[in-house]
């Protein structure tokens, strides 16, 4: 019997993000994925889902955070109006890597619109899979806060 713990994933969207959320809901399933919505194509506001998803990882209720909408300006910063999150718009897999890396980012932002689904999941991957630098980003990332 296993007994590795998965990582637990709260994913969150607007309407601009839910196919996209859908598709990488199905994709975590190695992963304990806790869906906070929205859970159609209506037209939602994107606060009503990114404070839940930041309230999950703030709270360590949640490991990561996956948020998508449209260009994914306005769930990273509603997410990262919360202390003790550091939300990363991505759109290149590197930049995934980076935010992960450099920034310690506990939140993944997508930006439905302007990236492909296989894309979306190739930087969801990258996130998921690289650890914190550490070292001269430490300093840095302790700065963040005010
Ligand atoms: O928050 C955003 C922009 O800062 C997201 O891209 C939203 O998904 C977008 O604003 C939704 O736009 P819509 O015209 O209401 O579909």
């Amino acid at each position: 019997m296993s007994t590795d713990t998965k990582l637990k994933i709260a994913i969150g969207a607007d309407h601009a993000g839910f196919e996209y959320k859908e598709l990488l809901k199905s994709f975590l399933s190695d992963y304990e994925v806790t869906d906070f919505g929205t859970y159609s194509a209506d037209s939602v506001d994107y606060p009503d889902f990114a404070h839940p998803v930041a309230e999950a990882v703030e709270t360590e209720a949640c490991d990561f955070g996956v948020l998508v909408c449209g260009s994914a300006n306005g769930v990273a910063i509603t997410a990262n109006k919360h202390q003790k999150i550091r939300a990363a718009i991505c759109w290149e897999k590197e930049i995934a890597e980076l935010a992960r890396l450099h920034n310690n980012a506990n939140v993944i932002c997508i930006p439905a619109r302007f990236v492909t689904e296989n894309l979306a999941k190739e930087m969801v991957t990258a996130f998921l899979n690289t650890a914190f630098e550490g070292g001269r980003h430490q300093g840095r990332v302790n700065k963040m806060s005010c």
